[in-house]
């Protein structure tokens, strides 16, 4: 059974915290492929500023080099709140062979218990959780059930988030290296975030 991890965000927008986050659960639990899923409507926070396609846009840009990597558009195209329970069950319905990994960091880790449907979600698939810098990743303080279905893995820390790429670029200062350059070039080329294009 192959095993496939799913990297989902509102990648709003994409950067290198991501895509390490991604290269380091492959790595470490041997996934053929990672895909890269922009939400529609997040469940827990703000509609993105930036359209849905604009956004997988970006993740094709951050993507296109790596043949493990592949951006999946499911739920832009299904719209509405983008609960990952839905997502799954079409998933499984439409790869039945695949062994799924949905990976996240320690923040969402952390939130695992207010996640829609999370016991039905942990009987479908397995987490990867990553450290992130501002949240602990505590599986300790997780109940059982979800403790059994997250995975740890390791990356080098990277202090980067999508609010703060944003910041930086409202305020004029510079996202090089926070973001691929594609990415860069894609926002520039756009005028995204308060830029001038
Ligand atoms: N620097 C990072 N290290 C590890 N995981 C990360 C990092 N940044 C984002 N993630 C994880 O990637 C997933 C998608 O994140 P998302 O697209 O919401 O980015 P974000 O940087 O958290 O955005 P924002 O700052 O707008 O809240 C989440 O599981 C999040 O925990
Ligand atoms: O389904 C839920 O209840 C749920 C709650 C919080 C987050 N998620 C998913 O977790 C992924 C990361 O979330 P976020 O908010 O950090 O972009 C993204 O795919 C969200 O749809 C899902």
């Amino acid at each position: 059974m192959s095993r496939v991890g799913i990297m989902g965000g509102a990648f709003d927008p994409v950067h290198l915290g991501h895509l390490l986050a991604a290269e380091a659960a492959r790595e470490q639990y041997g996934l053929e492929e990672v895909w890269f899923m922009p939400s529609h409507i997040p469940p827990h926070k703000h509609q993105a500023g930036v359209s849905g396609k604009q956004r997988l846009e970006m993740v094709e840009a951050a993507t296109r080099a790596n043949p493990a990597f592949k951006p999946l558009d499911i739920e832009l195209r299904r719209g509405g709140v983008s609960y990952t329970v839905d997502t799954i069950r079409e998933l499984r319905r439409e790869h039945p062979d695949l062994d799924l990994y949905f990976i996240i960091g320690a923040d969402m880790v952390n939130y695992l218990p207010k996640w829609e449907g999370i016991e039905e979600l942990t009987g479908m698939l397995k987490f990867i959780g990553l450290q992130r810098p501002g949240s602990f990743l505590e599986l300790d303080a997780l109940p059982d059930h979800i403790q059994q279905a997250v995975h740890l893995a390791d990356m080098p820390l990277v202090d980067i988030s999508s609010s703060l790429v944003r910041k930086r670029l409202a305020s004029g200062k510079s996202v090089r290296y926070m973001v691929p350059d594609e990415v860069h070039e894609y926002i520039v080329r756009s005028g995204l975030y308060g830029l001038q294009p």
